[in-house]
């Protein structure tokens, strides 16, 4: 259980995040819904241990992780654009979260290879990120986050910069190897359709609070996150859509 008590951040005198309390079951994912600027990465970056919170705190399984530094906390930031290293193939993007552990040769060929077939990747094994397709290092970025199944998985709109089909692709891969491998995640997106489709349990984020919902129901019910109001409009487009004779 991933759980966070009263995080509190502050930039100047604007509150960026303010009194963030959650809990998270393991194996469950937690769809953020939130505009721009609400706060988002900053929830995830202070949750991986990159940004310093000015108050409150985040434990797993009960233990603290608060001093416990961004490596070895095991709660992966997924940024919208992937970071790969560039000069290292797909093979061993992938495979360096094993090697900085020091596994064995014959278990990293085994893991990555195991993973590049998941992601659809075997035949670009050898390529350099700058070779891929922006899905593709997005999946490489995925590979390279889950090998070692983190604690958390932080994912910061990680499919925003894709075409809409790509995006849907993505998205059913992510759904299925999150419940493959029993992915805790906390998934942020600005897009109602997308925070519906990969969480398990929603909150809404503004100005920086966050509000949990009980069930997928009252997520869409609430009339803050404008969940309603969008279904309602791709609704009308659907009718509007007549079948060609
Ligand atoms: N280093 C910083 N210094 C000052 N203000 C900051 C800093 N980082 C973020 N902010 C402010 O904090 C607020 C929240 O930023 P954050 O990046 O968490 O938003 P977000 O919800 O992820 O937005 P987006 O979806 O646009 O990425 C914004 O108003 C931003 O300007």
């Amino acid at each position: 259980m991933l759980t966070i008590q009263n995080l509190h951040k502050a930039y100047h005198s604007q509150n960026v995040l303010d009194q963030v309390s959650l809990e998270l079951p393991q194996g469950q994912v937690l769809a953020v819904l939130g505009r721009s600027g609400c706060g988002k990465t900053t929830l995830l970056k202070t949750a991986a241990g990159l940004l310093q919170p000015d108050a409150g705190s985040i434990k797993w399984a009960g233990e603290s992780m608060d001093l416990v530094p961004p490596r070895e906390r095991e709660m992966v930031y997924l940024f919208q654009e992937p970071l790969l290293f560039p000069h290292l193939s797909v093979f061993e993007n992938i495979a360096y979260g094993l090697r900085v552990r020091k596994v064995k040769e014959a278990e990293v060929q085994q893991k990555v290879e195991h993973l590049l077939q998941e992601l659809e990747l075997q035949e670009h094994a050898q390529k350099k990120p700058s070779q891929l397709s922006g899905g593709q290092r997005q999946r490489v970025a995925f590979g390279r986050a889950i090998i070692f199944l983190p604690r958390v998985l932080l994912l910061d709109e990680p499919f925003a910069s894709l075409d809409a089909q790509t995006r849907a692709t993505m998205q059913k891969l992510f759904l299925r190897l999150a419940r493959k491998y029993n992915i805790t995640a906390l998934f942020v997106t600005h897009d109602v359709k997308e925070a519906l489709l990969t969480g398990d349990r929603f909150a809404y984020m503004a100005a920086g609070k966050i509000k949990i919902y009980t069930s997928r129901e009252a997520f869409i019910e609430d009339p803050a996150t404008g969940v309603r109001d969008e279904l309602a409009f791709w609704n009308s487009i659907d009718q509007k859509i007549t079948p060609l004779p």
